[in-house]
């Protein structure tokens, strides 16, 4: 039967366009196959082909024009082909917008057990049963293609920090060679014309003329937007932005900007006042799993016996039923005892929150009064818990 990825033939091309600017925070729209994508976007991530504890349709009514899908988590389980034989990721995951996908780098380096890596690729074994998987940059780009990835990653090299200049040196080399193949291989099986967009991935560690060097050659090569890669990895909040102030004035202008796992609500605010377009962060869900709820007024712990008798909702004026019908003693207790509905309440309510900055930045920007914002909005987190 015809997949989801060959009706995409001759789509509407991949575009941006850069709305409003105010100081380096921008305002676009991105066009994908299947929809447009407002930024500054936080996307929420669906690792396994579900944002955990989150229906899709939920997801979407909280604002979200984008999520995220893990390549190697997927290509392990169930398989690219599988999910290709299905219709592609948007049919089998009940997600009918735009859907990015990182390239599985970091993953292998992270989680799996990486036996080899070479100019060729990466083999590693699979962290669920061991067994030996092979990743180069065409085949990173060629799994992303049979999920029907809106928005592709190149496959990169992302090392920790701190670590030594020619050590940093070399990954960035790397991974600019793996950026040329990887569009190569993306132009090969069609994907500008299927209207996807494969991002290049701007590293150099902390090393402020190597980051240069990275972004400049990368932005020489014809990508549908760039990611700022090797960040968020460990280091200091003021070095991740010292490194973006150096980094982003070296991209392209006319094209989005990515910054790859970020952040906390604050990393987001700041990283927008330096000119990103695009994040995401398993911060939100994750927290909310683990009995965390992020508001207006700062995050509150919801395991903290301090809530135990509260019967005020975490937050009366958000229009997200998880924030403004539940007690904080209900969920204290949800937390306490372990039950699911705890993890789907504030996640729901976290995710809420996140959508709501953006919108809060995005209408900042529209209005010309995105520092007024961000400072009101830093005050408002101090003031800490209602
Ligand atoms: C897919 N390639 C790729 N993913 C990343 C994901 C990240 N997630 C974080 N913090 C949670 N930093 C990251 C860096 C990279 C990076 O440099 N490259």
């Amino acid at each position: 039967t015809e997949t989801t990825i060959d009706t995409q033939q001759d789509a509407k091309p991949f575009s941006f366009k850069l709305l409003k600017t105010d100081g380096m925070a921008r305002r676009g729209e991105i066009t994908t196959p299947h929809g447009k994508v407002r930024t500054p976007a936080f996307m929420p991530v669906g690792t396994q082909a579900t944002v955990k504890a989150m229906y899709p349709q939920q997801v979407r009514d909280l604002g979200a024009d984008v999520v995220l899908g893990n390549t190697y988590h997927l290509m392990l389980r169930p398989t690219a082909e599988r999910i290709a034989k299905l219709g592609g990721l948007h049919k089998f995951m009940g997600w009918d917008h735009t859907i990015l996908t990182d390239s599985g780098g970091f993953q292998v380096m992270s989680l799996s057990g990486l036996r080899k890596m070479t100019e060729e690729g990466v083999t590693f074994s699979s962290h669920h049963d061991g067994s030996k998987h092979f990743m180069s940059p065409e085949r990173s780009v060629e799994i992303q293609g049979l999920l029907g990835s809106d928005i592709q990653m190149q496959l990169d090299e992302c090392i920790a920090l701190p670590a030594e200049r020619d050590e940093v040196d070399r990954a960035m080399q790397l991974s600019l060679r793996w950026a040329e193949r990887s569009r190569a291989q993306f132009e090969k099986m069609g994907g500008p014309q299927k209207g996807q967009g494969l991002y290049g991935i701007v590293q150099g560690g902390d090393v402020p003329d190597l980051r240069i060097e990275s972004a400049q050659r990368l932005g020489e090569l014809p990508m549908e937007g760039y990611s700022v890669g090797g960040l968020a990895v460990g280091e200091p909040q003021a070095v991740m932005l010292k490194m973006l102030e150096i980094t982003t004035p070296a991209m392209p202008k006319d094209k989005p900007r990515y910054l790859m796992g970020v952040g906390t609500p604050e990393d987001i605010l700041e990283s927008v006042a330096r000119g990103i377009d695009q994040f995401d962060c398993v911060m939100p869900t994750r927290a909310g799993r683990h009995g965390l709820a992020y508001t207006r007024f700062g995050k509150v712990n919801l395991k903290n016996a301090r809530h135990a008798e509260d019967p005020r909702p975490l937050d009366e004026l958000s229009n997200c039923e998880a924030t403004s019908k539940y007690s904080r003693a209900y969920l204290h207790h949800l937390v306490r005892v372990n039950e699911g509905l705890a993890a789907m309440l504030l996640t729901w309510n976290n995710l809420a929150y996140y959508q709501y900055l953006m919108q809060g930045i995005r209408d900042a920007i529209d209005e010309g009064r995105f520092e007024e914002f961000r400072q009101k909005t830093k005050e408002d987190w101090a003031r800490g818990d209602i």
